[in-house]
């Protein structure tokens, strides 16, 4: 049971350093937190102000142009508002967001697109923003590079070799996610949230926000929040990491509180390994505990979990398909 605010707890760790010392604070926080603010990350200030520009207008757009590319079988397109109820147990509607899903872009045609959750990804019309696309490539792949290089660090952490992970990661399943929360206030007495409390399902998560609070996390039993910074992404763990680990790397619980009364843009990156990735316990994590998690792949694991939490990825996208038509 998580209970009020505490103190800030949430380190940051600035990525100028070197690599030895930036892994030390990176073991820390790991252990400690799953959540870490980066400083010195980068990504220039430029891409990151031009693709929140580009995420607006995406969302501006009339529903009915957003309905046009729903989110198919692959998990690429969009989630339209309350779609998703990130904790369905403690939630009386979905979350007050909607969202885009974009992926590595891979061709319907190619080898890679037999496998489920790859595929094309399907963008807003062209004419009607014709530099969402670009603009939007060019900050998935900053984030990418810097994902790579978050995945090093966690090995170094982990007193393994810093490309211990890389060849989990040549195809990886990634999912950029821009979100947009309506100005609705969340009411969790009557299970109304921004986005319900939830831990992340892959490896890494990278997430730029506006200037607007919100994200909470779940550290000894109390939400603490955890504020925009300016210049600086949040980076937290996900589950694959935390079985992994054996639980050593936290997946720490987190939710989104809508409290301003104002719309609330972020983005999401989530950065899972390559869809075959068998994620069990690495033999250092489990001399002294046995493991805690049995063994599961890193695609089979991301199916269950949007099977959970998405209305849209079985009947509900067709009802919502059929009313846009
Ligand atoms: O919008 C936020 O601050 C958090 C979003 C989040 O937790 C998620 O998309 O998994
Ligand atoms: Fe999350």
């Amino acid at each position: 049971m998580c209970r009020a605010h505490g103190s800030e707890k949430v380190p940051v760790i600035d990525l100028s350093q070197t690599e030895e010392a930036a892994a030390q604070e990176v073991r820390q926080a790991c252990i400690s937190a799953g959540f870490f603010y980066v400083s010195n990350h980068g990504v220039p200030d430029n891409i990151m102000e031009r693709y929140a520009e580009q995420n607006r207008k995406f969302f501006a757009l009339p529903v009915q142009e957003k309905l046009r590319i729903l989110a198919d079988k692959n998990n690429r397109g969009y989630t339209p508002m309350a779609e998703e109820t990130l904790d369905p147990a403690n939630q009386t509607e979905g979350d007050s967001k909607e969202g885009l899903y974009i992926g590595r872009e891979i061709p319907a045609d190619s080898e890679e697109a037999t496998k489920p959750l790859h595929g094309p990804n399907q963008w807003p019309s062209e004419a009607l923003l014709p530099d969402f696309r670009p603009v939007t490539m060019e900050y998935f792949h900053a984030m990418h590079v810097l994902g790579l290089r978050l995945v090093r660090l966690i090995a170094l952490a982990l007193q393994l070799p810093a490309d211990h992970f890389d060849s989990n990661f040549d195809k990886p399943l990634i999912n950029l996610r821009p979100l947009h929360y309506s100005a609705k206030v969340s009411r969790p007495s009557e299970g109304i949230y921004g986005a319900g409390a939830h831990t992340d399902y892959g490896m890494l998560t990278l997430l730029a926000t506006d200037k607007n609070p919100g994200l909470q996390i779940c550290l000894d039993g109390q939400w603490q929040d955890v504020p925009p910074m300016p210049g600086m992404l949040i980076v937290n763990l996900g589950d694959m990491l935390e079985r992994w680990t054996n639980g050593m790397f936290r997946s720490t619980l987190h939710r989104v509180i809508s409290t301003c009364g104002c719309d609330r843009y972020s983005t999401a990156f989530f950065l899972e390994p390559n869809f075959d990735t068998v994620v069990e316990c690495l033999p250092q994590c489990c001399i002294d505990t046995p493991a805690r998690f049995p063994p599961t792949t890193s695609g089979q694991h991301l199916l269950d979990k949007y099977a959970q939490t998405h209305a849209g990825l079985d009947a509900g996208i067709k009802k919502l398909a059929s009313e846009a038509a």
